[in-house]
């Protein structure tokens, strides 16, 4: 069998102390793990820190909403090619590798998974690619739990030979950071702490905000077991001396949930695009896990706008740094969820385009927001855009 950390015989020649510490940081979407990799990446620690990143869904929008604290890592790679989980032994090995051809030793890497990630492949990597367990050995699984939503997730029903990813994330933890409590009655934290316990009563659970946390509790730590992650799944280690075809396991369905990333440039309306939003989150808010957006809207001059959704809690707001003068205004919105309707979103997504109103027209907001149209001259007042 290949090297196992804390257990069994070590092939390896390189002494465990001088491998490079990795935190794997999982936890269902919209739970805070980017929250995390920044609050780290800001700390004032003096290490240097690589930060493997992976997301789920066509349109890229990461970039645009973290830019800024992202310079403060040493080294990003990104895979955009699918699911950490599902590509763990190509995407991720390749990422690692990159790390090392690049020459730099790091103090500690991050690996980010995508919130449908399901973490035992990828703790599994450690231990079959000899290249990664050479250099590389697991400092800790930690699982962010969003204390609002994470029930719902946790109760929700799969197909039988399917994994329940959010399940899967609580369990194969070695520390949990309930993250968001200040969404929360202190009963529903009872409540998600006893339901968390009854998956996992030997992670710690650090109740936290914005996912802050004092970084000696999550990093250099050495949590990671193998003799837990056995507890929990008892044919983890499985192939680990052999082909990973061998490891078989419990599917990972993704068929129902989608990611549906749409572009289109120009500038769009507020009203229409508040009113697009308002109706998707009345119509769908439990199945639409996540959405993100990149937007730029008609009168705002050269601010560019963010959004980032979780369920109905919706935060909106200027980014980091304005539009550039000579950036193309391209509008970019990724949704996630469950039987999304990817005609309806993007026919509802242009729809809030701004186009010139015909000659004539004007139009105005009343004091609820909505807006509406009137004639100049004839007076005429509508609810609809006119055409003509
Ligand atoms: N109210 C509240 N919001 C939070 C808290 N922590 C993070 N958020 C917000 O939750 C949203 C999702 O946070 P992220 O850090 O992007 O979550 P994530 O797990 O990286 O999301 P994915 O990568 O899409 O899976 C953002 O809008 C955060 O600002 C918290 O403690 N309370």
């Amino acid at each position: 069998m290949a090297s196992a950390q804390g257990g069994g015989e070590d092939l390896y020649e390189l002494p465990e102390t001088e491998k490079t510490p990795v935190t794997i940081i999982t936890g269902f979407l919209g739970a805070g793990k980017t929250t995390l990799v920044n609050h780290i990446l800001k700390g004032d620690h003096g290490m240097k820190i690589a930060v493997v990143e992976n997301e789920f869904g066509a349109v890229s929008i990461d970039d645009a909403l973290v830019s800024e604290n992202m310079k403060a890592a040493e080294s990003i790679v990104t895979m955009d090619n699918g699911c950490v989980c599902c590509t763990v032994r190509g995407d991720l090995v390749r990422a690692l590798t990159q790390l090392l051809d690049g020459g730099k030793k790091f103090d500690a890497v991050l690996i980010e998974t995508t919130g449908l990630a399901d973490p035992a492949p990828v703790a599994f990597t450690f231990y079959i690619n000899q290249e990664v367990g050479e250099f590389y050995k697991i400092d800790s699984i930690l699982c962010l739990a969003d204390a609002k939503h994470i029930i719902e997730h946790i109760e929700e029903k799969k197909a039988d030979n399917a994994v329940n990813e959010a399940v899967q994330q609580v369990a194969f933890a070695d520390r949990i950071l309930l993250n968001k409590i200040d969404l929360v009655s202190p009963e529903e934290l009872t409540n998600v702490k006893s339901t968390i316990a009854s998956i996992n009563g030997f992670a710690e659970v650090i109740e936290c905000q914005q996912s802050k946390v004092p970084l000696a509790k999550i990093l250099g730590v050495g949590s990671f077991s193998v003799e837990k992650t056995l507890e929990v799944d008892p044919d983890f280690l499985d192939g680990a001396d052999s082909q990973p075809a061998k490891k078989t396991k419990k599917v990972h369905d993704l068929s129902q949930v989608g990611s549906c990333g749409f572009q289109i440039e120009g500038d769009l309306d507020d009203v229409s695009f508040n009113d697009f939003m308002q109706q998707l989150l009345q119509a769908k808010a439990r199945d639409l896990y996540r959405s993100k957006g990149v937007l730029s809207i008609h009168g705002q001059g050269d601010t560019k706008f963010v959004f980032q959704g979780v369920h109905e809690q919706m935060n909106f707001g200027p980014a980091l740094s304005p539009w550039k003068p000579d950036e193309k205004r391209v509008n970019k919105l990724v949704f996630i969820g469950r039987n999304l309707d990817r005609a309806a979103l993007e026919e509802g997504f242009k729809n809030c385009l701004y186009t010139p109103l015909p000659d004539g027209w004007s139009s105005a907001k009343d004091q609820y927001g909505r807006r509406y149209y009137f004639h100049t001259e004839s007076k005429k007042t509508q609810w609809t855009k006119p055409t003509e």
